[in-house]
């Protein structure tokens, strides 16, 4: 692999009130990749998620996305450059089917235009879209299903869908299996690495043989540093790592 790296973070640094949550951060997370972010609990994961994807303000440091200064960008423009984040909360609607749901989402990127949206043709193109990004995550059987009436694992496919209707270069999941059983976890594990093939990925993700199967690079964090990265073979060896996780796991993974 090539060291084309889509995001860069240069001593990212996050203070709560004189609490150093995330400390001289260096992140690379290398294009056409799945990296996840690992860590014992409060190790600044999730504070870090926020700051790449701009939902908080660095302390100091810099974000570099595709090479491009984001550090003082709005949160809003950073979709538009191509990175988008899936919320650990389904954000479907759930009076609206699967098919509407990717239609809303895709209805969003292209700006509502009125004239567009008039004619029979346009309205056709979007539905065929729309079916091809339900069957890209495997539900097109449920493109006529109220989302409320799916399963959790199911929500989140869907949930998947609309975010991919946005063209992501880059995806950020935010836990994706959080509260899912393992037939879904399964299912989300199949999805995530389909979807990743012309994209990159970004995840934090507590399931350590999710992370262990379909990491490429696993950064570990530990009280807001970063204490090892590489491949699960190499990190779940580290003694440091195998320390910070006592009895949680990494190492045994087989
Ligand atoms: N808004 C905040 N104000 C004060 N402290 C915070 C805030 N957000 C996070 N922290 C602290 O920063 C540290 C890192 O938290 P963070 O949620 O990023 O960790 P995490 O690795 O995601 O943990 P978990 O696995 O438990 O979700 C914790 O000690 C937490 O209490």
């Amino acid at each position: 692999m090539g060291d084309d790296f889509i995001v860069e973070t240069k001593n990212l640094t996050k203070e709560f009130k004189g609490f150093v949550a995330v400390s001289d951060v260096n992140l690379r997370v290398r294009r056409h990749t799945i990296h996840a972010l690992i860590g014992p609990n409060g190790a600044g994961k999730t504070t870090c998620f926020n700051l790449i994807t701009k939902f908080l303000q660095p302390s100091r440091g810099q974000i570099l996305l595709n090479g491009r200064d984001i550090t003082k960008t709005e949160p809003a423009a950073i979709a538009r450059l191509g990175m988008v984040r899936s919320f650990q909360i389904s954000a479907v609607f759930g009076h609206l089917t699967a098919l509407e749901n990717v239609r809303v989402a895709l209805q969003r990127k292209q700006g509502n235009s009125m004239h567009f949206w008039q004619s029979d043709r346009s309205l056709d193109s979007l539905n065929e879209r729309a079916e091809q990004l339900l069957a890209d995550v495997g539900m097109l059987e449920y493109r006529d299903t109220a989302a409320g009436e799916l399963s959790y694992g199911r929500k989140r496919a869907l949930e998947i869908a609309t975010t991919l209707a946005l063209e992501p270069e880059m995806l950020l999941l935010d836990e994706p299996m959080a509260g899912m059983g393992s037939e879904d976890v399964a299912r989300t594990a199949q999805l995530i690495r389909r979807v990743s093939a012309s994209r990159t990925v970004l995840m934090v993700e507590h399931n350590l043989s999710v992370v262990a199967d379909l990491s490429d690079t696993i950064t570990v964090l530990k009280l807001g540093k970063v204490l090892a990265e590489g491949p699960y073979g190499e990190i779940s060896q580290n003694p440091e790592v195998i320390e910070a996780y006592m009895g949680h796991g990494v190492g045994s993974h087989a």
